[in-house]
């Protein structure tokens, strides 16, 4: 038996220190040692120094480990690098490829993130890949943009790989709302047909997203990726709760 399931993804990104990192991964620990809401996955993703930390605070509770960048050699002279399987031994399951603010303040190419989504997936994990268009226009012109960066980063990639579709327009980031809920679902509707030979992938929508928007996009997203409305744990448990009912009733297959 099994329903039509959510998931929930907070990334940390580099806001919080080792400390606060640590109150804020037993406040989460915490939550989900009550109980997550059924049907709703939920992945953390916090900085490199806290991610031993983290995988030991939230060992047991459901809760799934992600890194925010990797490297896409495995081993070798790359200096300050970090590589897939050093995550998987860190405890991770899920890392972020490609954020929009890894593309615009380090330069990385549509090459480089093919290149991780390879070494991700030859290494286990689970590539949560971040797609989105520059600048607001109409939701083909979004849908179009956001095909031509999937085909790069899928290509050669085998259509089974479990994937997070992160699709976050990068206007969106950062700003006081996210997407107005219509636009979102008219992207969305988009991305699925994009992703209809991926039996595994997840589509989850990312900018500004918190409280209040899952329940105004139904079956629009498998989930919402969040920043900095999930750094309040009470929040985080708001919208974990919105997804459980998204999710709906378990179905039988
Ligand atoms: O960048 C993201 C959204 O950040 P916000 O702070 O919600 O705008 C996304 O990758 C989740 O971190």
């Amino acid at each position: 038996m099994s329903g039509r399931t959510r998931l929930v993804g907070v990334s940390l990104k580099m806001y919080m220190g080792l400390a606060r990192t640590r109150e804020w991964m037993d406040a989460v620990a915490a939550a989900a040692r009550e109980g997550l809401p059924p049907g709703v996955g939920l992945f953390v993703i916090p900085g490199f120094l806290s991610l031993r930390e983290s995988a030991e605070i939230l060992d047991g509770t459901g809760v799934a480990l992600g890194a925010q960048n990797m490297f896409w050699e495995d081993a070798g002279a790359f200096t300050g690098e970090v590589s897939a399987p050093m995550l998987r031994e860190a405890g991770c399951r899920y890392v972020e490829i490609g954020h929009a603010e890894r593309r615009r303040l380090f330069g990385e190419t549509e090459e480089v993130v093919s290149l991780k989504m390879r070494a991700a997936i030859r290494n286990g994990l689970v590539p949560v890949l971040c797609i989105g268009e520059m600048r607001r226009g109409t939701p083909e012109q979004a849908v179009a943009e956001c095909a031509a960066q999937f085909a790069s980063a899928a290509e050669g990639l085998p259509a089974e790989s479990e994937l997070v579709f992160a699709w976050e327009p990068v206007w969106a980031i950062g700003a006081a709302e996210p997407a107005p809920p219509d636009y979102i679902a008219a992207v969305a509707g988009g991305l699925r047909t994009l992703l209809a030979g991926w039996p595994r992938a997840k589509l989850i929508y990312g900018g500004s997203a918190g409280p209040g928007l899952l329940t105004r996009l139904g079956d629009a997203v498998d989930g919402l990726f969040l920043g900095r409305f999930a750094h309040d744990v009470g929040a985080l448990r708001q919208v974990l709760t919105e997804a459980a009912a998204s999710a709906g009733p378990a179905v039988l297959q």
